[in-house]
């Protein structure tokens, strides 16, 4: 049967695609490029002139079309058809075409390729035949098959672009591999590999997974968002690539984080691949080793500061908001602090924004000091803390914890700050500092003398907690932690830095070094340690728990703001995720295989938190905010085109 649309539901086919012949069809889950119509005089399709589908086919990419977060995928109507772009960006517009993703084209579009798991039916109905070997698998067997070829790899690199080209080929089953082995691939995707990388982008690089804004694109970057394929862009994940983990200035190939960070926002946080946008801003590179690298992908220029520097990101801001609405979500990735901490200030009150590296970190370690409190005993206003690096996690941190510790206690936040001690790359920062302390810095400068290194300072101010944010690797040596044990019966240490090289201490060195006392956790993964006969498992402090959460939770409440109280809800939720059976092997974080329901339950306070501000603007509240979170979670599984 044949009908006649310019239905709503056709209208939503074309959602955003505006004449250029962008690849709209992404939308679906079905493998339909549907995008046809002659043009108006105004340069609107007219819909009379909307080709014809079969009323099968339509049924079937209506009842294929992928979720949308937070709203409903056949919610909104004509006008969003022609949405922001049509009138102003497309007059000139070439007649549509209908086509269907099909045959070969099919398998090499990563968003609906199943590979040989495509079944007989489809192969018939969409040209696949011959295209594939004769054998039909299942989505179950395609991942075992991988796995066991990803094993073969023994050096981490390799295994880290056998995930990339998975990526680029088989969208679906790179998630459901790194979703159903979250705990062997996430050291691939993420910290340590990705650092490695990173490093080595130019060389490696294959296909561009993110959109690149350079200075060249400075009073362009709006027609360069409206390149980027996706229309319906929930979160970006933005970073210069000047503080890549603690490897310092990588510039434009920083783009292996923001990439790396969304995959993990689908993997853990259940938000749709389609949905993400990473995104690298590169205003050239202080990395002399870079900029005489002759595979290297950026800019070949010194970084621009300064208003230069400010009037790109200021642009970048602007045009975000303006393509993609108020309530995307940017995440700050990886800058420099010089200029980390301007941009959240100055953009956390005009868009939904968040800096992971002083935000998220600091949700996170909180969380961790929550559950580690009920190993060692105490309030968290009777624990002294002492960080070594005094940057952006540093300082967000200690600032979270003293927030935290003034609402339990009703202690004013100056009073609370005064339990926590930074060092920096100058010893500790007492008040004698302060008048040349970076602004950051300034609310932790408390009465002492000067004290130059972090083995004194550990001696001096005896704290409960040790926390290593300097990016600098083996800095918490024998004498730090043994004295940490000295003082401590059960001393807490974290080792936040990345990737493995520049962790501050290894989970061997703490476990060995205090006598198998330490409540340990650390930033990259460490295998668990074997000590005069008792294994010992650590955590990963990592934002990774985090993020995915709270980005769910401000998308499911159609949150416009990220508040501090949202953090704090987020790190008691992830708290609360960790067991007796955890904190009797020492663990202090949850193991990541339960990951996506621990990200429902932080998604579920966060908007929780957001409604009871009044910062939620998805209306009314669903009931029952752990099923909805759930509920909206991105599935990897195949879907059927027949
Ligand atoms: N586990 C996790 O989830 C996260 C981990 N991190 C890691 O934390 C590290 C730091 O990140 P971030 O805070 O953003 O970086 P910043 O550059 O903002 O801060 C680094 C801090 O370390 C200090 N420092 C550097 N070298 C030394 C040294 N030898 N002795 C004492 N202090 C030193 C710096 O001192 P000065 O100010 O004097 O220069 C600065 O205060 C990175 O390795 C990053 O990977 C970051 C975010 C999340
Ligand atoms: C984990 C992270 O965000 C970092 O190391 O920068
Ligand atoms: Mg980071």
């Amino acid at each position: 049967m044949i009908s006649s649309i310019g239905t709503n539901f056709l209208s939503n086919s074309l959602c955003g695609f505006s004449g250029r012949l962008r690849q709209s069809h992404r939308r679906f889950s079905a493998p339909f490029v549907v995008v046809s119509a002659a043009t108006s005089s105004n340069g609107r399709p007219e819909k009379r002139n909307v080709t014809v589908l079969a009323e099968s086919t339509l049924k079937e990419m209506r009842d294929a079309a992928a979720p949308v977060i937070g709203e409903s995928t056949v919610s909104g109507g004509v006008e969003d058809v022609y949405g922001e772009d049509s009138a102003t960006e497309d007059q000139a517009m070439t007649p549509w075409s209908v086509s269907v993703a099909s045959g070969y084209t099919l398998l090499r579009d990563p968003h609906f390729n199943k590979g040989m798991a495509f079944a007989e039916k489809e192969r018939d109905a969409l040209y696949l035949r011959g295209l594939l070997p004769p054998v039909v698998v299942s989505q179950d067997l395609q991942v075992k098959k991988l796995m066991h070829n990803i094993r073969q790899y023994q050096v981490p690199l390799q295994r880290y672009m056998a995930m990339m080209d998975l990526q680029e080929r088989n969208e679906r089953l790179f998630y459901k591999l790194l979703i159903d082995n979250v705990e062997e691939l996430l050291p691939v995707v993420y910290t340590p590999t990705v650092g490695e990388a990173c490093e080595k982008y130019g060389s490696i690089l294959r296909r561009p997974q993110g959109l690149f804004i350079s200075l060249k694109e400075k009073g362009k970057i709006l027609e360069v968002l409206k390149n980027w394929p996706e229309k319906k862009i929930q979160v970006i994940v933005v970073t210069d690539g000047e503080r890549i983990l603690g490897l310092g200035d990588l510039g434009c190939q920083g783009m292996g984080i923001p990439v790396g960070k969304l995959s993990l926002y689908t993997a853990l946080g259940g938000i749709r691949p389609s949905a993400c946008l990473p995104v690298t801003i590169d205003v050239g590179t202080n990395n002399e080793k870079l900029l005489n690298d002759e595979f290297y992908i950026g800019l070949r220029q010194k970084r621009a500061r300064g208003q230069e520097y400010a009037e790109l990101l200021n642009e970048f801001m602007s045009a975000v908001k303006q393509k993609y609405g108020e309530k995307v979500l940017i995440q700050f990735e990886d800058f420099a602090n010089h200029n980390a901490f301007d941009l959240l200030a100055k953009y956390g009150s005009t868009h939904l924004v968040f800096n992971d590296d002083i935000q998220g970190t600091a949700s996170v370690v909180l969380a961790g000091i929550m559950a580690a409190l009920k190993l060692v005993g105490g309030s968290l206003a009777e624990q002294k803390f002492l960080f070594l690096g005094a940057g952006e996690a540093g300082t967000g941190i200690a600032e979270l914890i003293a927030l935290e510790m003034s609402k339990q206690t009703d202690i004013p936040l100056e009073e609370t700050r005064k339990n926590i001690w930074l060092v920096d790359s100058k010893g500790l920062i007492v008040r004698s500092r302060f008048e040349t302390l970076q602004h950051f810095k300034k609310p932790w400068a408390h009465e002492h003398e000067t004290v130059r290194n972090i083995v004194d300072a550990v001696k001096a101010i005896r704290p409960t907690v040790l926390i290593g944010s300097s990016g600098v690797g083996r800095t918490f040596t024998k004498d730090v932690v043994e004295a940490m044990a000295s003082f401590n019966e059960k001393p807490v240490i974290f080792a936040l830095s990345n990737p493995t090289s520049q962790s501050e201490c290894t989970a061997e060195e703490a476990y060995k070094w205090s006598k198998g006392r330490a409540i340990y956790a650390s930033g990259s993964p460490f295998d668990p340690v074997e000590y005069k006969g008792k294994v010992y498992v650590s955590g990963q402090a990592n934002n990774a728990y985090i993020f995915p959460g709270l980005g769910l939770g401000l998308i499911i409440s159609g949150a416009i703001r990220v508040h501090d109280d949202m953090l704090l809800a987020a790190s008691e939720a992830l708290a609360a995720e960790v067991t007796q059976e955890n904190l009797d092997k020492g663990l202090i974080f949850p193991p990541l295989t339960n990951i996506r329901k621990i990200s429902a339950h932080i998604a579920a306070k966060v908007a929780a938190k957001a409604y009871e501000l009044g910062l939620a603007t998805r209306l009314p509240q669903p009931k029952d905010l752990v099923a909805y979170a759930e509920s909206c979670m991105y599935s990897p599984s195949y879907r059927s085109y027949r």
